[in-house]
């Protein structure tokens, strides 16, 4: 239970005590056991009972400065805490992958976002900077920075790639890094305007090291992108390093704690040992030896890309939370005149804007699991010297499913947030933060459409090897079945399957597209952009099968373990209600790959409303499952206790505005100009 029970809406207290499941075992399942859900709960206890930690002003009601100087005395408040917590708890830890993954989902899943609701500078050392360490750093690297790196002993890190001329296409970056054989260092300069880093979180006015990607050069001989340790800051003193201009690129339309820096360096010399040299190394004398294939360079994307799908879901599900309570809670026209006015989850369409977010936000999370086992299998190859072969797939799956997540998350967080009428516009409600995050990852770490396109090369090679009888990767099998749809009595088993009917069809279409503007002699790049459209459809489409799919199987494999009935039932209700709501929104696409009828989709449809009224009567239990914490969910129509019009009115008397009976522009201006005198 996420905060005291005391004086709750009884409509909000009607639900709970209505529902057919009970939602602490659906929050045991959810957490992973109760082990982790009890560790979690005793962390928020531990943070949000501290009463330094409290914020005086609802964050929007602060300047852009003010919530940077808020945000940073919190965030290292909140990071000295968290990691007494931590080592307390695990005397042994030691930094992998693993741990810092762990680690990210405290900080952003649940309690980063709660604390900062648009973020924070020092979530990028925790992130990309520590991971490409350890990613691409050698032993003898790891062994003089990770320690220091993880216990931000005089280090603050943050990962600068992006430039203001390029983000996406990172061949084209232009900071260069400059071999001097003579004094072993690299010189790195930023050659034009457009080649200032721009972007990384942190780099403003956090930092005081960055990893720089930069084009190295050897004797005038270029040898690619390659990641460079570069201190910015005085450790001591943070003043900017002579070379560097740095600083912050202004607000934005979310996450606005994040510090997003720009970077110039001026003949920036740094030894030869900052290089990141697991991937390539450059010798004292300059030999450049390139020890494991270039593309190992992009784990730190690929690593992202994999956990943002986590990081939006929880998104949606937040908003999902906020959404349902206030659903519950909220009464508006009655639906039978003699009655009173009904709570607005009662209408069939409030509960198509809210109850199919949650099931997606269930499956995504299915997905993310599945995606994150897959990630670590290939990572622990790799780390012995095979693993190669799966990358492409690893890269195909990871990118259309952060590109269809991020997408369908702030599609469903703002549908959600229309869903609370007027109420969820105010940022009281927090919708705009909780979009706002989610939005940006639609374009970080691979803009949208870019990595759309990434899959679809792997789907249509995949397809040409079927053609040649080719064995294929499990995720694109599907792509060798050319049965029609076989209409039976299961179906979400139907809906599955027309899904990838049409994710095969739409890769052919994209095949098709390309060999015609092939064949009127076009250049293969030239007909890859002729075929967009097609190309991005069929990586949209694989991804809906693949997610409807993997939910399925999930589901079945789950029912093979320890689930209970109660967790089981539901769980299938939703995977089902996935399944057919996202077959029904690609219903057009659906449709022209399916020979389906009328009476065929009508069945689909009734028991997508079918569905709609099984889960009602659990929504909120549900809800309460996944076990936000009042201060993770931040919003005043979302709280546990449902006392929404209390807690609207105290935000609002709490507004600096009303601080005060007359503002000073009234004298100044208003009075003036209403006597004629401005
Ligand atoms: C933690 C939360 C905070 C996060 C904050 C956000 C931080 C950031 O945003 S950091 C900056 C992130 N930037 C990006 O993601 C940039 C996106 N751009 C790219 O990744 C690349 O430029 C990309 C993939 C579009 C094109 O790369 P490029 O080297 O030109 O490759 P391209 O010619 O398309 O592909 C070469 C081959 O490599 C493969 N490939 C490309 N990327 C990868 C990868 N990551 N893994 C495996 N294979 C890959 C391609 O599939 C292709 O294979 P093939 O030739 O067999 O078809
Ligand atoms: C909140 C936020 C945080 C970030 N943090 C960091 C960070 O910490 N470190 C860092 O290095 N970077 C960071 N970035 C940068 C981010 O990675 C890039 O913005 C992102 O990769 C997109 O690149 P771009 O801005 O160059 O977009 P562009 O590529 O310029 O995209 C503009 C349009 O062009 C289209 N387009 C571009 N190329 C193609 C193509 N080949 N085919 C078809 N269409 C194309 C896109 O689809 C899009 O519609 C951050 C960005 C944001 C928004």
């Amino acid at each position: 239970m996420s905060s005291s029970s005391s004086s709750v809406n009884v409509d909000l207290a009607r639900e709970r005590q209505g529902a057919s499941i009970d939602s602490e075992d659906f929050a045991r399942w959810w957490a992973g056991g109760s082990d982790k859900l009890e560790e979690r709960r005793s962390l928020e206890r531990y943070v949000f009972e501290d009463a330094e930690l409290e914020e005086a002003v609802h964050p929007s009601c602060l300047s852009y400065k003010e919530r940077y100087e808020q945000t940073i005395v919190r965030s290292t408040k909140f990071l000295a805490k968290l990691r007494q917590w931590h080592s307390s708890k695990h005397p042994q830890f030691s930094v992998s992958v693993d741990s810092l993954r762990e680690f990210r989902v405290l900080l952003s899943g649940q309690l980063g976002t709660a604390l900062f609701q648009q973020s924070f500078p020092l979530r990028l050392h925790l992130s990309m900077f520590l991971t490409t360490l350890l990613g691409q750093g050698t032993d003898e690297q790891l062994h003089k920075w990770l320690s220091r790196a993880w216990h931000m002993d005089g280090i603050i890190g943050t990962y600068a790639q992006t430039e203001l001329g390029h983000g996406t296409y990172i061949r084209g970056l232009e900071t260069r890094a400059d071999y001097d054989a003579e004094s072993e260092e690299f010189v790195l300069n930023t050659p034009s305007l457009s080649a200032y880093k721009w972007w990384p979180g942190g780099l403003g006015n956090t930092a005081n090291m960055t990893i720089v990607l930069a084009q190295l050069y050897v004797k005038g001989r270029h040898h690619g992108l390659q990641p460079f340790l570069v201190r910015i800051r005085d450790e001591e003193t943070h003043q900017p390093l002579p070379g560097i201009d740095v600083g912050d690129i202004g607000p934005k339309l979310g996450g606005n704690g994040v510090n997003n820096g720009f970077l110039g360096l001026r003949n920036v010399r740094i030894p030869r040992d900052q290089m990141l040299m697991k991937n390539a190394q450059v010798l004292p004398d300059g030999t450049f030896v390139q020890g494991r294939p270039p593309l190992l360079l992009y784990g730190t994307m690929v690593y992202v890309r994999v956990i943002t799908l986590r990081d939006v879901l929880h998104g949606l599900l937040q908003a999902a939370t906020i959404a349902t309570r206030y659903s519950v809670v909220r009464r508006q026209s009655p639906i039978d005149e003699s009655q009173p006015e009904v709570q607005i989850l009662d209408h069939i369409t409030q509960q198509v804007k809210v109850l199919p977010q949650i099931a997606r936000g269930v499956c995504y999370r299915l997905a993310a699991d599945w995606l994150w086992n897959f990630y670590a299998r290939v990572l622990e190859q790799l780390e012995v010297g095979a693993g190669q072969h799966s990358l492409p797939e690893l890269h195909a799956l990871s990118c259309c499913l952060k590109a269809v997540g991020t997408d369908e998350a702030s599609e469903g967080i703002d549908l959600l947030r229309k869903s609370c009428g007027g109420h969820g516009f105010l940022s009281s409600a927090n919708f705009d933060s909780i979009y706002g995050m989610a939005t940006a990852a639609y374009t970080y770490e691979g803009e949208y459409t870019v990595l759309l396109l990434q899959t679809a090369r792997f789907l249509v090679r995949q397809y040409t090897d079927s053609l040649k009888r080719k064995v294929l990767p499990v995720s694109v099998t599907y792509l060798r079945n050319t049965a029609r749809l076989n209409w039976g009595k299961n179906l979400a088993e139907n809906a599955a399957r027309a899904l990838e009917i049409s994710a095969l069809e739409q890769t052919r279409l994209a095949w098709q597209s390309q060999s015609m503007h092939r064949q009127r002699k076009l250049s293969e790049q030239q007909a890859n952009n002729l075929s967009g459209r097609q190309l991005t459809a069929a990586a949209i489409a694989h991804a809906h099968a693949f997610l409807t799919r993997n939910a399925l199987q999930e589901l079945e494999r789950l029912r093979r373990g320890s689930l209970s009935p109660q967790v089981s039932a539901v769980l299938g209700q939703l995977v089902e209600l996935f399944v057919l709501d996202t077959f029904l929104r690609q219903a057009g696409s659906v449709l022209r790959w399916n020979s389906i009828t009328g009476s065929q989709l009508r069945l689909m449809e009734r028991r997508f409303e079918q569905l709609l009224a099984e889960l009602r009567p659990n929504a909120v239990a549900l809800v309460d499952g996944f076990d936000f914490h009042d201060r993770t969910l931040g919003s005043t129509l979302g709280s546990y206790d449902g006392r929404v019009y209390e807690r609207l009115m105290a935000e609002a008397r709490r507004n600096p505005l009303n601080q005060e009976p007359v503002n000073a522009t009234f004298r100044s201006h208003l009075q003036p100009m209403m006597r004629g005198k401005l």
